[in-house]
């Protein structure tokens, strides 16, 4: 059963901020010292991968559709270290939405955390889909379990805990080339490109693969010499530009999230 949409959160960005990564935070949590190393505007301090005003952040807040249950989870994860890792609500509403135009049944994610990306695609699919959660950290995601608990999904997750490089061949060994609608790469950053190219493998043609991090802090514009995740994106994101196997867009949201259609 799909949960209810509650309506929209009503928070202030006195009370949430958005990190350089495009991630929500607390105000109290940010760090000002990352200013220099966006390509973006200053906000109030807060660094931010886009122009965004606070009133017009504000207002998309205000008109993002955020079950109850998942803003129960971005208020857990706030007291979690690494929280401004999860992804943004209007992100999660934009994965959800995926979800459904691309009428997935079969998902995998990369990079679980507490679970908020997971929670939000896999109430997006239906009763019989499916959605295959990688992570090699156990802690995290033992949130991300009780989540999908009280988000009545949890039939719908099968979790693989472990490096999500063998976790991804083993499902290619096991469900075969072109048995999944969607994906979505959102953990270590200097391995995306071995995920994007076995997910081409493991996404039907027609299918999508949804990148989080593309603009990384705004340091892909000019990455700070020996910063190997910038550098890494940098390369990726050149590559996709040219990949005559995908439809592709980059998606100024969060911290920048580029979708490829395989072809
Ligand atoms: C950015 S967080 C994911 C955030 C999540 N999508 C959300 O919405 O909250 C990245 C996750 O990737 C996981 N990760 C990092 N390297 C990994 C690897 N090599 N294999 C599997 N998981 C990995 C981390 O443990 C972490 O939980």
């Amino acid at each position: 059963m799909h949960a209810m949409y509650p309506g929209s959160p009503r928070r202030s960005c006195v009370e949430v901020r958005r990190n350089c990564s495009g991630r929500v935070r607390a105000a109290s949590e940010v760090s000002p010292g990352k200013a220099a190393s966006t390509g973006g505007r200053v906000i109030n301090k807060v660094p931010v991968a886009i122009g965004m005003t606070p009133q017009v952040y504000d207002y998309m807040l205000e008109h993002t559709r955020e079950p109850e249950v998942l803003r129960r989870l971005r208020e857990e994860t706030a007291d979690v270290h690494g929280s401004h890792m999860q992804i943004t609500p209007e992100q999660g509403a934009l994965l959800g939405l995926l979800v459904e135009l691309v009428g997935a049944k079969r998902v995998v994610e990369v990079g679980v955390f507490t679970g908020y990306s997971s929670t939000a695609m896999a109430l997006a699919l239906p009763a019989d889909g499916k959605l295959v959660a990688l992570d090699r950290d156990e802690r995290p995601v033992a949130m991300a379990q009780r989540y999908w608990g009280l988000a009545g999904v949890e039939e719908r997750v099968e979790l693989r805990v472990g490096p999500a490089e063998e976790s991804l061949q083993a499902l290619l060994e096991r469900d075969g080339p072109g048995s999944y609608d969607m994906a979505f790469i959102d953990a270590d950053k200097r391995a995306y490109d071995s995920y994007y190219e076995l997910l081409l493998q493991l996404v039907r043609p027609g299918g999508l693969i949804a990148i989080d991090n593309v603009l990384f802090y705004g340091k892909v514009a000019d990455p700070p010499p020996g910063d190997k995740a910038a550098l890494a994106l940098r390369d990726l994101n050149a590559k996709l530009l040219a990949d005559t196997r995908i439809s592709v867009s980059m998606v100024p949201i969060g911290d920048g999230m580029t979708l490829c259609r395989r072809r």
